[in-house]
């Protein structure tokens, strides 16, 4: 859990030190600099923003550079310093260290903002990260092959992009590029695969309490991004010609995806209002079609918020008992941080008993929780859920503190 976190030169936050409780209120109007707090939290965690890609952006107006330091409970320290050109310099326990992975890992970060709403219409990049998230965190292999994919992937696009007619030369390479590709692509797909499948439970009981009405409707399923009952170096040598006119690879781990599912087989009861038949059959049973459709084209906006949501906290659980069971497993008693929930704009698009699910969901779950909102009409049932909530008001950049 971070104990202490300071900030300095991120957007309107100029020097700013907080010590955070378990849940974490940050109230305060259009503008305060409430998005950025999280944004500091997600930065150290992740090494990069959810809001703009590029530093300069964040970083504070005539500023060189944006640092962000945490103290956790058990006095592990972490902290990030980017520059305006993009450099990086991070530190684990006041040790420089060259891999952002290693402050990912202790760090796990979930953010559940306005911005991922539309995750389940867009492109498939972001649920694919949704599912990676739980995979890097639950697999310690996983990164490594990932990153050899996508460093393969990049040089087999960049040789595509240059030329729709190979040389010998780049023939006999991009073969050799689409041996090892396919190799981390059996890998990575079983990886997620596992991590699906163990979190599929997780998602149906999340749904369970989030979105009751729709507990027997919605369902997940993973698509690898490409037939894996065939290696993936024979189907990329397959499309070849398809590629080339492409400029890119269209198949492979990149394009995998997760779906949610909706699906009604509900009978009605179908009230005749035939004159003749009435007086012998009040009403007919009618079993209906079975509907299958994304679940996007079915759900109202706050009911997609509460999608979303189930989607990523019925992760929290499986990594928290994924970890206990590696942990006894090795003997390993080091402590690890507790997960931290970001939720931007807690409120928004949600109505009071969706609000109170959301948060009684979350105070049940062993997270660190920092919510933003509006207004502080929330209080009281924060409260009432967490034993001691700190609660902080932001104002043109400056955060106070109230208990
Ligand atoms: N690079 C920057 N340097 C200085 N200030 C910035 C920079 N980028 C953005 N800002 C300012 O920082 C402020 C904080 O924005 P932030 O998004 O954190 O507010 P918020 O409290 O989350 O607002 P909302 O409720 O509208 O989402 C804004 O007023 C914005 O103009």
């Amino acid at each position: 859990m971070i104990e202490r976190l300071q900030i300095s030169h991120l957007r309107n936050l100029t020097k700013i030190s907080l010590e955070p409780a378990a849940c974490n209120i940050i109230i305060g109007a259009n503008g305060s600099g409430k998005t950025s707090l999280l944004e500091s939290i997600f930065l150290l965690s992740r090494g990069k923003s959810f809001r703009h890609h590029q530093p300069k952006r964040y970083i504070q107006h005539h500023q060189n550079n944006t640092t962000v330091h945490a103290k956790l409970n058990d006095s592990r320290t972490l902290a990030i310093q980017k520059q305006a050109d993009a450099t990086t310099i991070l530190r684990l326990n006041q040790t420089t260290v060259y891999n952002q992975s290693i402050l990912t890992e202790q760090l796990p970060t979930l953010l559940i903002d306005p911005s991922t709403m539309d995750m389940l219409e867009q492109g498939s990049a972001s649920r694919r990260q949704l599912l990676d998230w739980l995979v890097f965190h639950m697999k310690q292999g996983f990164h490594p092959q990932w990153m050899a994919y996508q460093r393969l992937l990049k040089q087999r696009n960049s040789l595509l992009k240059r030329t729709r007619h190979l040389t010998q030369v780049q023939l006999s390479e991009l073969k050799s590029w689409d041996k090892g590709l396919s190799n981390h692509a059996a890998l990575i797909h079983h990886y997620r695969e596992q991590v699906f499948t163990e979190w599929q439970p997780y998602f149906a009981k999340s749904i369970v309490q989030l979105l009751p009405s729709y507990a027997e409707q919605l369902s997940l399923s993973y698509n690898a991004g490409y037939d894996t009952s065939v290696a993936l170096d024979v189907q990329l040598n397959e499309r070849l010609e398809q590629d080339l006119q492409l400029g890119y690879t269209r198949i492979g781990n990149h394009r995998a995806d997760i779906h949610v599912h909706w699906r009604s087989d509900e009978s009605i009861s179908d009230q005749t209002t035939d004159a003749r038949t009435a007086a012998s059959v009040n009403s007919i049973q009618t079993k209906l079609p079975t509907l299958k459709e994304q679940a996007a084209n079915v759900l109202s906006r706050g009911e997609k918020k509460l999608l979303i949501t189930s989607l990523r906290l019925s992760q929290l659980p499986l990594l928290l008992n994924d970890r206990e069971r590696s942990d006894s497993l090795n003997d390993d008693l080091s402590s690890r941080a507790t997960p931290v929930v970001l939720l931007d704009d807690i409120t928004a698009e949600l109505d009071d008993r969706a609000i109170e699910i959301l948060l009684s969901t979350l105070a049940k779950l062993p997270c660190q929780v920092f919510m933003t909102s509006l207004a502080d009409d929330i209080l009281p049932l924060v409260h009432e859920l967490w034993l001691q909530p700190n609660t902080f008001h932001v104002k043109q950049g400056k955060i106070s503190f109230t208990n």
